[in-house]
């Protein structure tokens, strides 16, 4: 069944267009992200569906009844949706049960409340004041509040984005865990692409005011339509090919295709960074390169190459297993299958 969805929107800042033609579906209970750079319209396209700024045209609906339609538009607080700021923006003169507890009914205010304080992890914390708290644990209040009036839809407008990186990770992932445990149909927006890829369920690439692409974080990350898409997911190599077949032809010789048939001849290969393998000896299809940066990342180091050799770009980026010291010699080989994508 579909919770929410999104139909040929269009809405504008005064004159300005901002959103133009959003279609976008989110199956009920589902949790959809909706990624892309600053100023590409994803708090106007959030304040649309939570009903703070008017569609110009097109519907959103919500479990099929209409929520605005450019014409007419139901009230913020008749539509059942749930909204988590980038900030908490908890009340700092409440306690934490009385932020969760806003607006609810008094009989069942206090069962509610202890039970969305189990839900986000927070059991016996109700009395603090927000300034008590860790920022995690505020953004988790603020969750909780948001979950508290059992939403039909859930807005999260890039609520990590204060955090640093490793909490960032652990509460997206502790989030997504209560969201779908309560069965709560979501949308996040953020400019993360870590985040998109690790949270939902389906990811919208929003560009200009328009949805570049759609589909589950798999799809968009190992078969984006352009090299636009490709870059917004991650690094990317692009290289030229050729289609033959099941094979690309490329500068590292032939390589599986992901989609034998279904591509353009002359296109670009699309090689993410753990594709390619840099050895000390050549090996088959491997392009000699010269190390010109390497950064230590934990898991791995990201090293940057310059290949000498023809139809290779001036850069590749890898990802390895040990240290390449910037400098040294080294030989570049790639692993497929790849996805191609069209050219310009
Ligand atoms: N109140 C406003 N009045 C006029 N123009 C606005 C207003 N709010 C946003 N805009 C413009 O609309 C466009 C989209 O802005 P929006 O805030 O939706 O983007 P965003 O993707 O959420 O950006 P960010 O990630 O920086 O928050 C931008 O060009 C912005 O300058």
């Amino acid at each position: 069944m579909t919770g929410l969805s999104v139909v040929d929107l269009h809405a504008a800042h005064g004159r300005s267009p901002v959103l133009h033609g959003i279609d976008l579906t989110v199956p009920d209970g589902a949790l959809a992200c909706v990624l892309g750079p600053s100023g590409c319209g994803k708090s106007t396209l959030l304040r649309v569906l939570a009903g703070f700024h008017p569609a110009a045209a097109g519907q959103v609906l919500l479990h099929g009844r209409v929520l605005d339609d450019g014409r007419s538009r139901l009230a913020p607080e008749h539509r059942g949706i749930g909204l988590v700021p980038q900030d908490g923006a908890l009340f700092p003169h409440l306690s934490v049960a009385a932020n969760i507890g806003f607006g609810l009914p008094r009989s069942r205010r206090r069962a509610r409340v202890g039970e969305l304080l189990d839900l986000v992890g927070l059991p016996g914390l109700g009395e603090r004041r927000p300034h008590q708290l860790s920022g995690g644990q505020q953004q988790r209040v603020a969750l909780a509040r948001a979950l508290a009036p059992r939403p039909r839809l859930l807005l999260l407008d890039e609520p990590f984005a204060a955090l640093d990186a490793t909490l960032r990770a652990e509460l997206r992932r502790e989030v997504a865990a209560t969201l779908r445990q309560s069965g709560t149909t979501a949308v996040l927006v953020t400019h993360d692409q870590d985040e998109a890829l690790s949270f939902a369920d389906t990811v919208a690439v929003l560009r200009d005011g328009r949805i570049a692409q759609a589909g589950t974080p798999h799809e968009l990350y190992h078969r984006p339509t352009d090299a636009a898409v490709a870059t917004v997911l991650g690094e990317a190599n692009l290289i030229p090919a050729e289609a033959k077949g099941v094979e690309a032809l490329t500068a590292f010789g032939p390589l599986p295709l992901v989609t034998p048939g279904a591509t353009p001849t002359a296109a670009l290969a699309l090689l993410r960074p753990g594709q390619l393998r840099l050895t000390a000896d050549p090996v088959d299809g491997a392009a000699p390169a010269k190390v010109i940066g390497s950064d230590f990342r934990g898991h791995d180091h990201r090293v940057e190459l310059r290949p000498e050799a023809p139809g290779l770009p001036d850069v590749l980026i890898a990802s390895s297993d040990r240290p390449w010291p910037v400098g040294s010699e080294t030989y570049v080989s790639a692993t497929g299958p790849v996805h191609l994508l069209p050219e310009s």
